[in-house]
């Protein structure tokens, strides 16, 4: 099996006295899917702000890539390959699907300053941008304005964007939230051609995109991780049952 992409163990985080991250150990495998799934305030934001670097464990190591990374901050995760979508970048609703892909490549390749007029004319920053539109489905409408696509056309979009640092490991905070049906079947399908490539760590409410497109998952309740295993493993656990998904949910 290969060796975690990232690991964290025994990480602890507490606002006052509230423990939200509760000793949990997590890791994500060279490409697998990971979901962190949870009822609302089980602790899943701050268990991904630690991986990411916006909040600092009181306790507890992060591994990424080989390297201990508990320490660093945010954008030197990132450069490591580190992606968060939806966070790491903003859209910028004027400016078309490819503009925007092209401005996070520029952004990644570690330029101080974006201008607009390079991305719009050097090809070294329209070729990745125009792959990362093809990624993630959204080729032709590379010329259309941000503004003018549809909620789950501008999620794609957002992945695009995390996408533009070729990063080894993308933390999606919910992909599908406010999706239809066909819109999030679409979604899953992006996510499923995404991963022989890099390693995914999923937070998402929508269960059955979690069980069609996760290779394990694992099930945090009051900042604890209270199982961890195949979807067909979380499926039969009684403790996750009764803690979580409920009878005719899983
Ligand atoms: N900065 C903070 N200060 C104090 N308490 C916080 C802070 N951030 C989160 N919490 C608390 O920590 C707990 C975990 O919150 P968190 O947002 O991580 O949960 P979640 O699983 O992501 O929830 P949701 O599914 O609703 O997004 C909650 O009780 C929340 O109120």
């Amino acid at each position: 099996m290969a060796e975690p992409l990232l690991s964290a163990t025994g990480l602890i985080k507490r606002f006052g006295g509230l423990v939200a991250t509760d000793n949990v150990s997590i890791d994500v495998r060279p490409g697998e899917i990971h979901a962190l799934i949870g009822p609302n305030g089980a602790g899943k934001t701050t268990l991904v702000s630690q991986l990411t670097g916006n909040l600092r464990p009181d306790t507890g190591t992060i591994h990424f890539a080989g390297r201990d990374i508990t320490h660093l901050p945010m954008h030197a995760r990132v450069r490591l390959g580190l992606a968060r979508s939806f966070q790491i970048t903003s859209v910028l609703r004027e400016f078309t699907a490819l503009d925007n892909v092209a401005l996070a490549v520029q952004a990644h390749a570690g330029h101080s300053f974006r201008f607009l007029a390079d991305t719009r004319r050097d090809e070294s920053l329209r070729a990745p941008a125009r792959r990362g539109l093809e990624a993630v489905g959204l080729p032709a409408r590379a010329n259309t304005p941000a503004s003018a696509l549809s909620h789950g056309e501008q999620r794609q979009l957002e992945i695009a964007m995390a996408l533009a640092g070729d990063p080894k490991l993308l933390l999606l905070d919910e992909p599908m939230a406010g999706m239809g049906v066909e819109e999030s079947q679409r979604m899953i399908g992006f996510l499923q051609g995404l991963k022989d490539r890099r390693g995914m760590l999923l937070i998402e409410h929508d269960m059955d995109a979690v069980f069609q497109l996760a290779d394990r998952i694992t099930v945090l309740v009051y900042g604890r991780a209270i199982a961890s295993g195949t979807p067909a493993e979380i499926r039969a656990n009684a403790e996750v049952r009764q803690a979580y998904l409920g009878e005719g949910d899983a």
